[in-house]
């Protein structure tokens, strides 16, 4: 199993080690823009291996996509991090250009590759790489959901002081402020949550989730690593052993839900063909609702999208 990891910043180069210490993949190629940093990571990582035993190969190149050729899965984390005071969506001028390229190059090396993006603004640049790529659905995805089921299920766990092990959740919708946590669909240890938490704290915490990202974004002057690095290199790993996991994974929503063309988060099992099957939750009319302010805001952005490559084209 070869996995490539774009942009060796700090998801980057966190997925690449969760990867390589836990011996998901045989190889792990990381590729940046910036001289001799992917070289470093790489080269950091595989002095870790005989400390934390491991045997998996990690590889560094600056922009060299021959050395990536043939990978099976690729993550792509390359573009900027937003700095306090920026939405995602800021974000959106300067890495579509940098995730359309990137996916570019990845393809013409890998064209048979399962393609993991990470960047953001997330769900508009899974749309992005997607409509590059020109792979079935199946093959394109977007990480988002994992990272914030985790922040939720831990924020639970810190309440209830119970273990994160425990608690188990879904949610759906873009990454972002719009996002739809589903206490219907959590439990904790099998008992639902609304059994063991006031309506209040619960809401508190949803409303913490929501601005998750934010929360860190201004505690540390950029955006979180540890847990959106782990989170991509689980879905490399469910894609890797053919798991058939089930976890919110961004896609191009083709009539499930009763949405067609928008690139949503939603419960999906992730094996070796990549996402194997969208799962389709009976919704309340509350949640669909919710849904629908999701779809409509990740829509506009990706008609920002669209205008751009139409600008470009003119
Ligand atoms: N989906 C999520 O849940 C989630 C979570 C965290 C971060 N992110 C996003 O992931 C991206 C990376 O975040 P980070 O904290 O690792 O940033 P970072 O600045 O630490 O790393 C980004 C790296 O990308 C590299 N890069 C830029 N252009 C490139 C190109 N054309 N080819 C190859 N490499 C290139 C940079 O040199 C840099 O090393 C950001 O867009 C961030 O918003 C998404
Ligand atoms: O918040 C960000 O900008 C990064 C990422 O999307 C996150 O949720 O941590």
């Amino acid at each position: 199993m070869k996995v490539t990891v774009v942009g060796a910043g700090n998801v980057g180069a966190t997925c690449a080690d969760v990867l390589a210490y836990r011996e998901i993949a045989n190889e792990v190629v990381l590729v940046d823009i910036k001289e001799g940093f992917a070289e470093g990571k790489a080269l950091d990582i595989w002095q870790k291996s005989p400390i934390n035993l491991y045997d998996t190969r990690t590889v560094g190149v600056t922009n060299d996509y021959s050395r990536t050729a043939d990978s099976d899965i690729v993550v792509i984390t390359s573009g900027l991090p937003r700095k306090p005071g920026m939405t995602r969506d800021d974000l959106i001028s300067t890495n579509a250009g940098i995730v359309q390229s990137v996916t570019e190059n990845v393809i013409q090396h890998s064209p048979n590759a399962i393609i993991i993006v990470v960047s953001n603004p997330l769900d508009v640049m899974t749309y992005a790489a997607h409509l590059t790529a020109k792979l079935p659905r199946s093959r394109v995805m977007g990480m988002a959901g994992i990272l914030d089921t985790a922040r939720y299920r831990a924020f639970l766990a810190e309440a209830l002081n119970v273990s994160p092990k425990d608690i188990q959740a879904v949610l759906l919708g873009g990454h972002g402020d719009t996002m739809v946590p589903l206490p219907r669909y959590t439990t904790v240890g099998g008992i639902p949550v609304t059994e063991l938490i006031d309506e209040e704290t619960l809401n508190a915490i949803i409303e913490r989730t929501k601005n998750g990202g934010g929360e860190l974004v201004k505690l540390m002057g950029t955006s979180a690593w540890y847990a959106p690095g782990s989170a991509a290199a689980q879905m490399v790993e469910a894609i890797a052993r053919d798991q058939k996991r089930i976890f919110p994974v961004c896609i191009k929503l083709e009539g499930e839900y009763g949405i067609n063309g928008t690139y949503l988060g939603v419960p999906v099992v992730l094996g070796k063909n990549g996402v194997e099957k969208v799962i389709e939750l009976q919704l309340n009319e509350d949640e669909t609702e919710l849904l629908r302010n999701s779809e409509k805001h990740v829509r506009e952005v990706m008609e920002v999208l669209d205008s751009m490559t139409a600008s470009k084209s003119n």
